[in-house]
């Protein structure tokens, strides 16, 4: 029977879509937590839960590990989600992050570990309302224990310690479609490498085109051009913050980001998180923003690379500058940092820049969930201002 879990969920179900007399807004009440079930759900017999300590080394290289072997690869399977711990630690850490969130599942034996999913919390307004909900991400069962039921019991377990802390949404992505998607947004790819995007396979070389013609479509200026770009610092975490909260107000659902919010989520990290700001050079105000996450992918089966070094366009703001010149300015820096490509989703105003700086389609969709919550009608991309790591 389809998604036998998901109709026992919480969740927007397809057959309320339309009917308009549901209100928007929480689907079931918060229970008291004395009635919350205080112990882990049951495991197949050998296995057991496990939290996992991200700032333990030994276990960060296991989850890492995990992921980089069992993680999300592209329809084609060709490519692998090939996440960093660096990163890991970041998108794991954020401000009032729950260590009981990060759940493994091992065996109990060799004490390996098999699974793994997260949630970190996040406040997130809907509309008029803020939210405090998890963003559950990192979903992950080996896959030599595929189609063991095991990922329902995971999303019920990390659901469980959620309530524990009296929170009662959540948000996630996927690719494929469960009930029910609040959004359904298109990737899209900026080659910045298009010889070694071609040799991987990532990309085809156009019809009618020779390989120095492609090259030459992609080629980027060496230097930025926006007047007072640079890399954001600490400093301008307060002006950041004003701008990017002025910004998200405008869509349906976004993050409620504070100052130490975007501390964390936007200072530059090594590999990890890139940002920039224009500054104005007679006033010295920060005008626009714009920054991407690294997230490098496994190639599966190619002798001659291992890595496709991918960044995702994560926050852009702009007050003064085109969007289209401030984006022009991501790549060039990206090219610059030797990324292989730029990617995108169609969420915020992205569709505005998305053909004219000569990004491609994807070849699937990513769909946007909320746990509890009931939205009335399903969002279009460019109501959507939440990007998920
Ligand atoms: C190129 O290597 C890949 C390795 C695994 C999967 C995919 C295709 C894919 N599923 N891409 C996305 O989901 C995607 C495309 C553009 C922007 N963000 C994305 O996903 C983000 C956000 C959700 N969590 C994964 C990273 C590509």
């Amino acid at each position: 029977k389809r998604h036998k879990f998901w109709e026992s969920q919480p969740v927007g179900q397809f057959k309320d879509l339309g009917d308009t007399s549901l209100p928007e807004g929480p689907i079931e009440a918060p229970t008291p937590l004395s009635e919350v079930k205080q112990e882990p759900y049951n495991l197949p017999t050998m296995y057991e839960w496990i939290t996992c300590d991200i700032d333990s080394d030994e276990m960060c290289t296991e989850v890492y590990n995990l992921l980089a072997n069992n993680y999300v690869e592209d329809d084609e399977n060709m490519f692998r989600f090939n996440y960093s711990k660096e990163f890991l630690r970041w998108a794991l850490h954020p401000p009032g992050y729950f260590k009981s969130w990060h759940i493994g599942v091992r065996v109990k034996s060799s004490k390996k570990l098999v699974a793994f999913i997260t949630g970190v919390p996040a406040r997130i307004r809907v509309r008029d309302e803020i939210v405090t909900m998890a963003e559950v991400n990192f979903l992950c069962v080996h896959k030599k224990l595929r189609s063991k039921r095991l990922a329902p019991v995971m999303i019920k377990e990390v659901t469980r310690r959620v309530h524990l802390e009296n929170i009662w949404q959540a948000a996630y992505t996927a690719g494929i479609i469960i009930p029910t998607p609040i959004t359904s947004c298109q990737y899209w790819h900026r080659s910045l490498n298009p010889k070694k995007l071609i040799e991987v396979g990532f990309s085809r070389l156009g019809p009618r085109m020779t390989m120095s013609r492609t090259i030459k479509l992609y080629k980027l200026p060496e230097s930025t051009v926006t007047p007072g770009f640079r890399k954001m610092g600490l400093h301008d975490v307060p002006a950041v913050t004003c701008i990017l909260r002025n910004y998200l107000s405008q869509f349906v659902v976004a993050p409620d980001f504070s100052e130490h919010d975007v501390k964390h989520w936007l200072l530059p990290t090594e590999g990890v998180i890139d940002s920039y700001v224009a500054e104005s050079s007679e006033t010295h105000e920060i005008t626009d923003f714009c920054s991407f996450y690294t997230l490098p992918s496994s190639i599966l089966g190619n002798k001659n690379h291992l890595t496709l070094k991918a960044a995702y366009s994560y926050y852009n703001v702009c007050t003064k500058t085109p969007l289209l010149q401030l984006m022009n300015d991501a790549l060039i820096v990206a090219k610059q940092k030797e990324f292989d490509v730029f990617n995108a989703l169609d969420v915020m105003h992205n569709d505005t820049f998305l053909k004219e700086l000569k990004f491609g389609p994807g070849d699937g969709s990513l769909h946007y969930y909320l746990y509890n919550y009931r939205i009335r009608h399903t969002l279009k991309p460019s109501e959507l201002g939440l990007v998920l790591l």
